[in-house]
C-alpha cells in the first residue's frame, strides 16, 4: 500500500491531517494485524490519534466547518490514492477499511462531517466492479449499526444515492441476491417512516419501454420469405399503429364485446405487445380511446390464452399442438434488449411469440401485469373513492381526483379481474401462485394508502415501564397458569394416582413406556395397512387407512433417520419406504457401513477445523484419520471458482462452480467462510457441515488462516487445530515437491506460512498447535487431541452445530421420540 501523498494544496492544516491519517493507518495496522474486514476498530483503538487532534485544530472555539472541510479534503486525498493503487482483493486494502473505521469514530465524535464516510463509500462503489462491490457491502453490513447510529438524517441521502446507483448497475436477474442485500441495507439504515425514497409524485417508470416489431411478418402468408423481415423496422409500443395493428384494433374500436373467436398469433402480436405501454403508464388510460384500446387488447389476449390452454390440455401427452419455434434471426436486437439500465426486458421477436404464449409462466406474468392495472382502474370508482374520503389532506399526485371510472368500464374491469383470477387459479399450483400474488398486491395497497395519506410518520409510541411490566406479568401468567397439554403421543399416567406407589413405579419402568419401538415393528404394520387398502370398501375407509399408514410411516422414518439416513436417498414416494427396512444395505454401502463401525467415535463431536498454510500436511493427516478411523469423520468439500486440475474429481476434491453460482451461495449467507486467492474464490458451505453432523459423522474442514478466522467470526462452532511446519526450510522442501508451483507461488506460500506461524503464537485463534515434523508423531498428537479432549472443552463458540445426541435429546424432551 503506498503511503498517502500530501495534497499539494499547501494548506498546512490539510497536510498536517494527512500526516495524522498516515499515522492512524500505521497505528491501526499494529492493533489489527489481520487483513480482514473484521474486527472493526473502535473509538478506544484510535484514542492515541484522536488525542492529537487539538494540535491541528487548536482552541475550543475554532471554526468547526473549517475543521470538517480540512478533514474531508485530507481524507479524500488519502482515500483516492489508496483506491487508485490498491486492489480491493489484496490484503493491503484493509487500510481502506481501517481508514473508514477511523472516519466513523471521528464522525461519531462530531469531528468531521457525518456523511464523509458515506461519500467515500460512494466513491469506492463507483470505482469498483460489481463483484468487488460485494466486498464493500461486506464492510457496510458488518458496521451498519455503528455507522448509522448517529446523524442518520445527514447520511440518508448519500446512502440512498449510492445504493440506488449500485442497484442501477446490478442485473435484477443475475444479481438478485445481491440486489436484496443492497435493499436490506437501505431499509435497515433508513427508518421506515423516512420519506426520502418515496415516489410521492406518483411518477411511473416510463423509460422501460417494450419494443416490438412493427411490420406484420409474412410467415403465414409467404413462408418462404421469412428472412426478408430482417429489415423490418422496430417500433416503440407507443408509436403510430401499423397497418396490421390498426386493422386488428379497429375491429374492436367501437367497444364491442370480447371477440369469442381468438385472433391468430400474427394478428394478436401487435395488440398484445402494445398493452405493455398501458402497463407501464396506466395514466394513459384516462384517455377514453386508449381505454377502449386497452380493453380490447386485454380481451383479445385473454381469449388467446384461454384457447392456448384448451389446446394444451387436449394435446397433453402428444406433441401435437406444440408450437415449434422458428429459427431466430441474428441481428443487433439482443444488445438493444439488454440496454437501458438493466431493466428486465421481454423478448419480443415475432417468431418467438407463439412459443412465449404457450408458456404458462409467461402467460401468468402478463396476466399479473393486467391484474395490477385493473386494480388501479378500480381504485378510481366511486366506491373506492369513498374509502379514502375521510383522509384529511390526501396526496393529490396519487389520488387522481379528476378521474372517475364509469359504471360500464368499472363493470368490465371487475369482470376481467375475475376472469384473470379464475384463469390463473385453474392450473394445478395456480391457487398457491395466486395467493402469493394477492398477498403481495394487498401489502402494496397499504403502501399506496400511506402515500395517499401523504405519508404520515411511522412511529412506535414509547412503552412505559409500568405497561411493559404488566404485559410481561400477563404473558407469564398465561404461559404458566394453564396446565400444559401432554406432548403428542404421551402414554397415560392415570394409574399413578390410584395404584400403590411401588406398583406404580414398577409400571413406570416398563420398557414400552420409554424405549423406542423396533423399526421392524412398523414394517409389518405398514404392510398390513397396504393390504387393507387394497380391500377398502369405500373412499372414507380408504382415506382413514391412508392416514393411519402415513402416521406409521412418519414414525418409522423418524426412527430410521438415526441409523439409516443414507437410505432416505432411495425414497421417492412416501408410500414406498421399504428401503429403510432392508436388513443389509446393498453392495458398496454395506461395505461402507460395516467399515464405518470399525472407527472409534470421539466423545466430542464438534466439527474440526484443520488450519495451516499450504503444504504443511493437512490433507495427509486428514487422509490418515479417515483411513484409520473409518466412518467416523467426514471431509467437508469446499466450493471453488477455479476449474479442476488434472485428476481432480468434482465432489471429492472440490465442488467446482462458476462465479455466478458462488456469489449466489455467498449472498444467501450459506458459506461459513469464504476467501479469495489469486482471483480464485473458495468457500465452505455451512449446510454440508450441518448435514454431516446430522448423519452422525464428525466434519473435518481444511482451512487457511483467513478462512478459519472468518468461520470463527461467523459464529461457527468448531475445534480448531493449527498444523505448523517443523521449519520454513522443511516447508520449502515439501512445497518444492508439488508439481506446477512457480517460484513466485512458492515465495508467496512461504510468506503466508511465516505470518500464520506468527499468528498461531497469539493463542486466540487455535485450540491446539501440532507441529508436523515426524508424520506418525503428528498423527498421534492429532488423534490425542481429537479423542482425549472431553466434551465441552475447547469450544470456541458455544452456539454452533448441535451434535447428534443434542438433537436426539431434544426430541425425547419434546416427546417426539415417543411413537405411540
Ligand atoms: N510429516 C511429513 N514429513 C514429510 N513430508 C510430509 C509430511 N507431511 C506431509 N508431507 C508431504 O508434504 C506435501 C504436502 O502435504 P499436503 O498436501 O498434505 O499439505 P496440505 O497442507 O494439505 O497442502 P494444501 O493446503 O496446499 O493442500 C505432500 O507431498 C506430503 O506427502
Amino acid at each position: 500500500m503506498p503511503s498517502a501523498r500530501t495534497s499539494g494544496r499547501n494548506v498546512p492544516q490539510v497536510d498536517a491531517f494527512v500526516d495524522l491519517l498516515k499515522e492512524s493507518m500505521n497505528h491501526a495496522q499494529s492493533i489489527k494485524p489481520v487483513a480482514t474486514i473484521e474486527p472493526p476498530l473502535t473509538k478506544s483503538d484510535f484514542e492515541p490519534i484522536t488525542a492529537r487532534l487539538p494540535t491541528i485544530f487548536p482552541g475550543a472555539s475554532h471554526d468547526k466547518s473549517r475543521q470538517w472541510a480540512v478533514i474531508e479534503t485530507a481524507a479524500r486525498d488519502v482515500f483516492s490514492n489508496m483506491i487508485a493503487s490498491t486492489s480491493i482483493v489484496s490484503p493491503e486494502f484493509v487500510q481502506v477499511w481501517n481508514l473508514l473505521d477511523f472516519l466513523s469514530v471521528l464522525s461519531d465524535g462530531g469531528q468531521c462531517d457525518p456523511a464523509l464516510l458515506f461519500w467515500l463509500v460512494e466513491e469506492l462503489l463507483d470505482s469498483q466492479t460489481v463483484d468487488a462491490c460485494r466486498n464493500v457491502f461486506d464492510f457496510l453490513e458488518s458496521r451498519r449499526e455503528r455507522i448509522t447510529a448517529k446523524n442518520v438524517k445527514q447520511k440518508a441521502l448519500v446512502i440512498l444515492r449510492s445504493c440506488n446507483d449500485l442497484l442501477r448497475r446490478l442485473s435484477r436477474a443475475e444479481d438478485a441476491a445481491f440486489c436484496g442485500r443492497v435493499y436490506i441495507f437501505m431499509f435497515q439504515s433508513i427508518p421506515p417512516g423516512d420519506r426520502s425514497s418515496v415516489n410521492l409524485r406518483g411518477e411511473y417508470h416510463v423509460e422501460n419501454e417494450t419494443i416490438f416489431e412493427e411490420t406484420a411478418t409474412s410467415s403465414q402468408d409467404t413462408p418462404d420469405k421469412m428472412d426478408v423481415d430482417t429489415s423490418a423496422g422496430l417500433e416503440k409500443s407507443d408509436a403510430k399503429e401499423t397497418k396490421s395493428t390498426t386493422k386488428a384494433v379497429s375491429s374492436d374500436a367501437k367497444n364491442k364485446p370480447a371477440p369469442e373467436k381468438p385472433l391468430d398469433t400474427d394478428a394478436l402480436y401487435p395488440i398484445f405487445w402494445s398493452l405493455q405501454r398501458f402497463f407501464s403508464q396506466p395514466t394513459t388510460l384516462f384517455d377514453a380511446t386508449q381505454l377502449t384500446k386497452f380493453k380490447s387488447g386485454v380481451e383479445a389476449t385473454m381469449s388467446a390464452f384461454e384457447t392456448v390452454e384448451k389446446i394444451q390440455k387436449s394435446s397433453k401427452g402428444s406433441d401435437e399442438g406444440k408450437v415449434v419455434p422458428q429459427k431466430r434471426k441474428s441481428s443487433g436486437e439482443d444488445e438493444d434488449l439488454r440496454s437501458s439500465n438493466n431493466n428486465p426486458k421481454y423478448l419480443t421477436g415475432r417468431e418467438l411469440f407463439a412459443l412465449e404464449i404457450s408458456d404458462l409462466y409467461f402467460r401468468r406474468h402478463i396476466l399479473i401485469q393486467a391484474f395490477i392495472v385493473l386494480d388501479f382502474l378500480l381504485s378510481l370508482t366511486p366506491q373506492a373513492r369513498a374509502k379514502i374520503a375521510n383522509v384529511a389532506t390526501p396526496n393529490k399526485s396519487v389520488v387522481y381526483s379528476d378521474q372517475n371510472l364509469g359504471g360500464e368500464d368499472a363493470q368490465w374491469a371487475k369482470a376481467m379481474k375475475e376472469r384473470i383470477m379464475t384463469y390463473i387459479q385453474a392450473e394445478s399450483d395456480g391457487y398457491f401462485f395466486f395467493r402469493v400474488v394477492e398477498s403481495v398486491i394487498s401489502r402494496d395497497k397499504n403502501w399506496v394508502r400511506w402515500k395517499v395519506e401523504a405519508c404520515p410518520l411511522i412511529e412506535r409510541p414509547p412503552v412505559f415501564p409500568e405497561v411493559f411490566n404488566e404485559a410481561r406479568a400477563n404473558a407469564k401468567r398465561r404461559a404458566t397458569s394453564k396446565r400444559s397439554k401432554p406432548p403428542m403421543g404421551s402414554l397415560p399416567l392415570g394409574f399413578m394416582s390410584v395404584e400403590q406407589s411401588d406398583l406404580a413405579m414398577e409400571k413406570l419402568k416398563d420398557p414400552a413406556r420409554w424405549k423406542l419401538p423396533d423399526l421392524a415393528v412398523f414394517k409389518d404394520k405398514i404392510a398390513n395397512d397396504d393390504l387393507d387398502l387394497d380391500f377398502a370398501k369405500d373412499e372414507k375407509e380408504k382415506s382413514e387407512l391412508i392416514e393411519a399408514k402415513a402416521s406409521k410411516t412418519w414414525r418409522a422414518l423418524r426412527i430410521a433417520r438415526r441409523s439409516r439416513l443414507a437410505t432416505f436417498d432411495k425414497i421417492d414416494d412416501w408410500q414406498k419406504v421399504d428401503a429403510i427396512f432392508r436388513d443389509q444395505p446393498d453392495d458398496e454401502e454395506a461395505e461402507e457401513e460395516t467399515a464405518g463401525d470399525s472407527g472409534r467415535r470421539p466423545e466430542q463431536r464438534k466439527p474440526i477445523i484443520l488450519s495451516g498454510s499450504s503444504g504443511v500436511g493437512k490433507s495427509t493427516l486428514v487422509s490418515m484419520l479417515m483411513e484409520r478411523q473409518k466412518g467416523v469423520f467426514g471431509k467437508i468439500i469446499q466450493h471453488t471458482t477455479r476449474s479442476p486440475k488434472d485428476g481432480e474429481v468434482e465432489g471429492q476434491d472440490f465442488h467446482f462452480v462458476d462465479s455466478k453460482e458462488f456469489n449466489t451461495i455467498r449472498d444467501g449467507d450459506y458459506f461459513l467462510e469464504f476467501t479469495e486467492r489469486d482471483e480464485v474464490h473458495f468457500g465452505t458451505n455451512r449446510k454440508s457441515a450441518d448435514a454431516m453432523v446430522e448423519s452422525g459423522k464428525v466434519p473435518i474442514i481444511q482451512l487457511s488462516r483467513e478462512g478459519t478466522q472468518m468461520a470463527k467470526e461467523n459464529g461457527f462452532s468448531a475445534r480448531v487445530i493449527f498444523i505448523a511446519p517443523p521449519s520454513l526450510d522443511e516447508l520449502q522442501a515439501r512445497l518444492k515437491k508439488a508439481e506446477g508451483l512457480t517460484e513466485e507461488g512458492l515465495q508467496s506460500s512461504l510468506k503466508a506460512a511465516e505470518a500464520d506461524i506468527e499468528q498461531s503464537k497469539s493463542g486466540d485463534l487455535y485450540d491446539t498447535v501440532i507441529t508436523n515434523d515426524d508424520l506418525e508423531e503428528a498423527y498421534k498428537a492429532l488423534e490425542a487431541f481429537i479423542y482425549e479432549t472431553p466434551q465441552g472443552a475447547n469450544d470456541i463458540n458455544g452456539n454452533g452445530v448441535s451434535s447428534e445426541e443434542d438433537v436426539a435429546m431434544k426430541d425425547e424432551a419434546n416427546g417426539e421420540g415417543n411413537p405411540s
